[in-house]
């Protein structure tokens, strides 16, 4: 018997990443190959005209897993039930800004997406936020829901630091020559901006020490990490647009390992502080995680050595600099 379908709701659905993303959930990459989903898009209403079009070829895939779909520009009707939401709909950057010059026009969209979560998605419903400033944007979502109704817990409200951990891996797997499938625990600590801190000390490839493997702290400090950190910038020079194609992958990769499983491996997620390594109680914050039967998990006990500690309080200092900066809207 087939399983009864999960409703996955997708904000700015008609934009670059929704491009990317839905024929991707639909095909059934991100829940399972065995996993119908109803798809939930909302997008303003200046872009239902564009959203028709995605509509009409994502119906020309003849998707077996699609089991319907809908559009709407209002986040009630869009969030109804919803079992996932990927909130994707935002401004991207352009170049010369930082993604925290956002804040202020962005930050407006997440409250009153916050509030229809807290109303009408279901009670488990596991949220991702993508639309920059992603962490700052998922803390403002969180504390709106919370406000507008609680269905849905806070831990459930997660940002998108997928992309920052994929492409730290990337980059060891270039500078050591093996492959990307070889690599465990790796993880990036905080804030999806520049300071965030890209952390390979536990990573392993085949069971080596990537540390040992890498030995170069010269080039963590002054190419990894940059590289790392301003990757969005770069490819934002380069195409003339933001990262959409990894954006989503990542998209998929954070949202499949928290409903199926990531096996034991780390993932990094943008998650609720629950406190662990001094980092403030609710500040959304990325974090290594196992997921398990649909839960994450923060990895406890690391150390947080000399070397990493100014790294570690840069991206805090950040995060409580962006949270000051949106409390009078919360
Ligand atoms: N966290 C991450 O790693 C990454 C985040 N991003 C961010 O994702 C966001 C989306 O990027 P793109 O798809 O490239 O942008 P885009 O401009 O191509 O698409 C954005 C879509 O959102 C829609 N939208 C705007 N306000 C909305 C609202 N209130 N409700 C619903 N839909 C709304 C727009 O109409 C548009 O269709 C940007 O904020 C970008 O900075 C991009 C890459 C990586
Ligand atoms: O850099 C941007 O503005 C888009 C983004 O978040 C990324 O590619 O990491």
């Amino acid at each position: 018997m087939s399983k009864t379908p999960l409703r996955v709701a997708v904000t700015g659905a008609a934009g670059q990443i929704g491009y990317a993303l839905l024929f991707r959930i639909a095909s059934g990459e991100m829940l399972g190959k065995d996993q119908p989903v109803i798809l939930q898009l909302l997008d303003l209403p200046q872009a239902q005209k564009a959203l028709t079009g995605v509509m009409m070829e994502l119906d020309d895939c003849a998707f077996p897993l699609l089991a319907g779909m809908i559009a709407t520009d209002d986040p009630n009707v869009a969030f109804k039930d919803a079992d996932f939401a990927l909130l994707v709909g935002a401004r991207p950057r352009g170049p010369g800004m930082e993604r925290k010059d956002l804040l202020t026009e962005n930050a407006k969209i997440f409250t009153v997406q916050g509030a229809a979560i807290g109303q009408n998605a279901s009670p488990n419903c596991k949220i991702l936020v993508v639309g920059n400033p992603c962490n700052t944007n998922a803390y403002i979502a969180m504390k709106t829901a919370a406000k507008a109704g609680g269905r849905v817990p806070a831990k459930n409200f997660t940002a998108m630091l997928r992309l920052d951990h994929n492409r730290a891996l990337s980059q060891l797997s270039a500078k050591i020559g093996r492959p990307v499938s070889s690599f465990k625990t790796m993880t990036v600590w905080g804030n999806h901006s520049p300071t965030m801190y890209a952390d390979y000390r536990f990573a392993t490839s085949n069971g080596d020490s990537v540390a040992k493997l890498v030995n170069d702290q010269e080039w963590n400090a002054k190419t990894f990490l940059p590289t790392v950190g301003k990757r969005g910038a770069a490819i934002i020079e380069a195409r003339g647009l933001s990262s959409a194609a990894s954006a989503a992958n990542a998209a998929i990769d954070h949202m499949r390992d928290w409903h199926l499983g990531s096996n034991g491996d780390w993932v990094t997620m943008g998650v609720p502080s629950d406190g662990s390594y001094g980092i403030p109680e609710g500040l959304v914050f990325g974090f290594p995680c196992i997921c398990e039967n649909g839960e994450y998990t923060i990895v406890k006990g690391l150390e947080i050595d000399e070397f990493s500690k100014p790294y570690v309080a840069k991206t805090l200092a950040e995060l409580e600099e962006e949270r000051a900066g949106v409390a009078d809207l919360l």
